[in-house]
């Protein structure tokens, strides 16, 4: 059975990266994405906007909606500070499976936990199931029409808390206008958008955070 393009990113990685160098694997993925095969991870030029948000949030407690390969997981964790944690959410089992296996060789599997199962499921567990207060930093870059259901179940799940930060991916390309409209229009958060470049590819994309008041 021939192999799938996540598993072909994840081969080149085991035999190309540095075991336990999480920019190794960032920069072999980055690598392999731009010139043989596209993929939809973060990649290096919205990863440096990623980066500073989080490093602005410094975040205890991070989720992650959308592992895919592990790569913003990879990138994320990699700025965590000690005793910080992130969890990521993942329902294809494939990807699950490549995305284990890529946080482990990064060597960050200590401060990752990843769910496996829909986040509309995950997300009313985080307090009961996986001991969550409340979320200091929420990275979405899952299926883009799940944005705002995500976030209002969030909301609902009262896993925000004054000064939570949300990033949003792709809010240009494949685009959430539903989640922007949302977000812009909602008095409980103040947004900005940071506008970018579609990982591996000359294309306009954005970011756009959203820090949530209380
Ligand atoms: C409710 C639920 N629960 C759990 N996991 C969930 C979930 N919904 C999806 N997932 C998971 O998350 C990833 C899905 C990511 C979706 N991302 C994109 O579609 C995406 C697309 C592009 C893109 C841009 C230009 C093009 F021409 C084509 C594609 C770029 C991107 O950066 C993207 O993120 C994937 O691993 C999926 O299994
Ligand atoms: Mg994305």
């Amino acid at each position: 059975m021939n192999q799938s393009k996540e598993q072909r990113i994840l081969n080149f990685v085991l035999q190309n990266a540095v075991r336990g160098d999480p920019c190794s694997v960032l920069d072999t993925i980055d690598k392999y994405c731009s010139q043989k095969e596209w993929a939809m991870n973060v990649g290096n030029e919205k990863g440096l906007i990623l980066d500073k948000t989080v490093e602005e949030a410094n975040p205890s407690v991070a989720l992650e909606l959308g592992t895919y390969c592990g790569y913003s997981a990879v990138r994320i964790a990699r700025l965590l500070k000690a005793g910080a944690h992130l969890l990521t959410v993942e329902f294809n089992p494939e990807f699950a499976a490549i995305a284990k296996q890529m946080i482990e060789f990064a060597g960050v599997q200590d401060k990752v936990k990843l769910l496996e199962g829909p986040s509309e499921e995950i997300i009313p567990q985080l307090k009961k199931k996986y001991e969550v207060d409340t979320l200091d930093f929420v990275f979405l870059d899952h299926w883009k029409d799940r944005y705002t259901p995500d976030t209002i179940l969030l909301q609902e799940c009262n896993l925000l808390r004054k000064g939570s930060v949300l990033l949003a991916d792709n809010v240009i390309v494949p685009g959430a206008p539903e989640f922007l409209n949302y977000i812009r229009n909602n008095p409980h958060f103040q947004c900005t958008n940071y506008p970018s470049r579609l990982e591996y590819m000359k294309v306009e994309d954005a970011m756009e955070k959203a820090v949530f008041l209380g």
